[in-house]
């Protein structure tokens, strides 16, 4: 590309730039979108040049994928119900060390080696994400609805330069019981508490589509009516269920855009945040 064109490309980023300076956004990154090493390179990249721009960038993370593996590893089956999985003791051990261990340091690592600063955290540090069971029709084992959210440790680790990433377990009321909370309600009940201008999930898809098969069935753009559509005539499945419910819950609370965008799509958060358009599924 001529230098004069990469230099209008970078001069059109200001008024992005001014918009979202000062903001809060959280950026929900999902296992599926992390399968492939560069991609997740360029994700960590995006995120550092957010956080450079001056945004107030809160990262939550899944690991659905990597808990499948280490579960395969000892022969355990994995269980998912309405997108959720079944979480008996040993597995709450497995999230816990994949989540808060394995995957969560490797991405504050990430952040480090592109020249960010992060502090790694999951939802037991601080006492920031309280939880108690969730009562649904199918008994779902440790897998936890949160109570309450403490943001004072994200808000202090902010002030500090930060960049906070959070995996999605909880604590209970008893202060012994770890839940195992679904890191798309993790990222939306965290954005509904700061009350953030975007609550932005990376998945594996485009957006959400009318036929799942079919990434030409996009639809860019819904409002809370269209979602109680989508769900009610069964458009939406398995993990697509909770993700749609986090979107309207933040939306309910006060945050001003949910956002799913495909993690597959290379500086896909760039093309959310630099562009009229923007990419995926806005929720508003
Ligand atoms: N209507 C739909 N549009 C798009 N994806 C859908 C739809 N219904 C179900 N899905 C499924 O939801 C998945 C995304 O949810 P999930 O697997 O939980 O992702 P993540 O790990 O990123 O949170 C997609 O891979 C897709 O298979
Ligand atoms: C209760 C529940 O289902 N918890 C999820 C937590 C991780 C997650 O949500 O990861 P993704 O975003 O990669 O799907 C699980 O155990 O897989």
């Amino acid at each position: 590309m001529e230098n004069s064109k990469k230099a209008e490309i970078l001069a059109k980023a200001l008024p992005y730039m001014q918009q979202h300076k000062g903001k809060t956004i959280v950026v929900k990154y999902g296992g599926n979108a992390m399968i492939n090493q560069s991609l997740k390179e360029a994700v960590i990249n995006d995120l550092v040049l957010m956080k450079c721009i001056g945004i107030n960038l809160v990262v939550v993370h899944g690991g659905g994928p990597e808990i499948n593996d280490l579960l395969k590893r000892i022969n355990k089956e994995s269980k998912f119900i309405n997108g959720l999985r079944y979480t008996d003791k040993e597995t709450m051990d497995i999230v816990q060390m994949v989540l808060a261990g394995k995957i969560n340091k490797d991405l504050t690592a990430m952040i480090y080696k592109k020249g960010g600063k992060a502090i790694g955290l999951c939802g037991v540090d601080g006492n920031m994400l309280q939880a108690k069971k969730l009562e649904a029709d199918d008994d779902l084992g440790f897998v936890g609805e949160i109570s309450k959210v403490d943001t004072d440790i994200i808000n202090s680790s902010i002030n500090a330069g930060y960049i906070p990433v959070i995996s999605s377990i909880a604590l209970g009321e008893d202060k012994e019981t770890v839940y195992n909370i679904n890191a798309d309600t993790a990222a939306s009940s965290i954005a509904s508490s700061l009350n953030a201008e975007k609550l932005i999930l990376l998945t594996d898809v485009p957006g959400i589509l009318t036929d799942p098969s079919d990434p030409s069935t996009l639809i860019s753009q819904l409002d809370l009516n269209g979602i109680s559509q989508l769900t009610s005539n069964g458009v939406l499945t398995g993990g697509m269920i909770p993700k749609v419910k986090c979107c309207s819950d933040a939306i309910k609370a006060g945050v001003k855009g949910a956002h799913i965008i495909d993690g597959r799509v290379k500086h896909s958060l760039l093309l959310e945040l630099f562009t009229d358009e923007g990419i995926g599924t806005m929720i508003k």
